[in-house]
């Protein structure tokens, strides 16, 4: 038995949800690059979910039952309140209120098959108003109840600033919500199906993922991008600084990834996106120092940007705080967990590999006294 480390190039489950194949990316057959120009958010959800587009009727009746499912229990809102706020980080914040939310769903440890998919509604529909809730909640405000007239993406730009966001805006979060939903065997993704795969609830599974999404090799790495970016402040730090990060041997975040080798197919729209907002907004020097860090990583350790490079100074264009944007990331990829949970349920299996061992044998016990 010999061990692969991390897992690399190991096939650890079916799935027809979505795949990688030579660098692309589809979600159930469709083009990555198709579903993020023509496709919405919601779009996506019923494909991930239903395996197939969804007509206008079930759009519409998807759109609703989000809506009508954004509240979340007061309990939820109080136990917000109650988190040191200043000392937590905001993921951290999301992982308990999502573990806290499973206690007041009554369906918690119901496991058929129409009890998982109402409960993946209700999950994916409150999700946006706990994240925003935090938001305001840490910084002295009242949470802003969700509107039934508005999508989810718009939603949730309103809930966390109290207005009603522009077009430009719904449609660029739109947009970065679709090109994260989903992303074959992630590690948090891997996470929701191990832990399902016991017959734990959903509950359980969106919870461990996105405390596996939290970490700066995955989903964390978005704001460690925006960390670096206001590090480096200005055009003609960016040389020095990622030089001497790269003669330390410390890796560059944003920069990499386990299965693309040519590049990540959605940076590229990230990038535009990057180009357009920061424009927009007056803060295009946070692209133009992204583009001059993209072109010396590349040349100098041939590795491209991936989806969290740009997606920081987009989000940065969006108004939203820098520690909160792994949690638009979960918001987004909570749709690919419930997918992928419902999926492992439908044909489940005890997911259980094996270790190689390589501690010390045939060992003594010594007694307690003697040591
Ligand atoms: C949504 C997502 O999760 S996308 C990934 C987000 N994470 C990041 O952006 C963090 C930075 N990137 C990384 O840490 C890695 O590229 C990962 C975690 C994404 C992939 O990791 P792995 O497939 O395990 O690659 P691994 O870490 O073994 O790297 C292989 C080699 O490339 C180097 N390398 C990989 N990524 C980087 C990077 N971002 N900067 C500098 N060097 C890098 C490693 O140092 C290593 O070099 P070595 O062989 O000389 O020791
Ligand atoms: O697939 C991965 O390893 C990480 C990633 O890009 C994602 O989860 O979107």
């Amino acid at each position: 038995m010999t061990a692969t480390k991390g897992l690399e190039g190991v096939v650890a489950a079916t799935s027809s949800i979505s795949s990688i194949i030579d660098d692309t990316l589809t979600y159930v057959g469709y083009d990555i690059d198709d579903l993020a120009e023509n496709a919405t958010f919601e779009e996506v959800v019923f494909l991930l979910w239903h395996r197939r587009l969804p007509n206008a009727v079930e759009l519409e009746d998807l759109r609703i039952q989000l809506a009508n499912n954004a509240e979340v229990p007061s309990q939820v809102i109080d136990h917000l309140k109650a988190y040191p706020s200043d000392k937590v980080h905001p993921m951290a914040a999301l992982r308990t209120a999502v573990s806290y939310l499973g206690l007041f769903d009554e369906e918690a440890d119901v496991q058929t098959s129409d009890a998982n998919y109402r409960k993946a509604i209700r999950i994916q529909a409150k999700i946006p108003t706990i994240v925003t809730a935090f938001s305001r909640i840490r910084k002295g405000l009242e949470p802003i109840a969700p509107r039934k007239d508005l999508g989810l993406a718009a939603n949730f730009l309103y809930m966390l600033s109290g207005k009603e966001p522009d077009k430009v805006a719904v449609e660029a979060f739109d947009k970065a919500l679709v090109l994260h939903a989903d992303h074959e065997l992630n590690a948090s993704t891997f996470t929701a199906r191990v832990c399902v795969a016991t017959l734990s609830d959903i509950y359980s599974g969106i919870t461990a993922a996105i405390g596996a999404l939290k970490g700066p090799l995955h989903g964390g790495a978005n704001e460690q991008v925006m960390k670096m970016l206001t590090e480096i402040g200005s055009i003609e730090n960016v040389e020095p600084y990622i030089r001497e990060k790269l003669a330390n041997k410390e890796k560059i975040m944003g920069f990499g990834h386990r299965v693309y080798r040519n590049g990540d197919p959605r940076a590229k729209h990230l990038r535009e996106m990057s180009e357009k907002l920061t424009k927009l907004t007056g803060k295009s020097k946070w692209y133009d120092i992204s583009v001059k860090i993209e072109q010396i990583v590349t040349s100098e350790k041939n590795l491209p940007a991936n989806v969290d490079f740009y997606s920081a100074s987009v989000y940065d264009s969006l108004g939203i705080d820098h520690d909160l944007f792994t949690l638009v990331f979960a918001t987004s990829r909570t749709s690919g967990w419930l997918a992928h949970i419902l999926e492992q349920y439908e044909n489940n299996r005890l997911i259980r590999p094996r270790a190689e061992y390589i501690g010390p044998s045939k060992q003594v016990y010594i007694p307690l006294e003697k040591r």
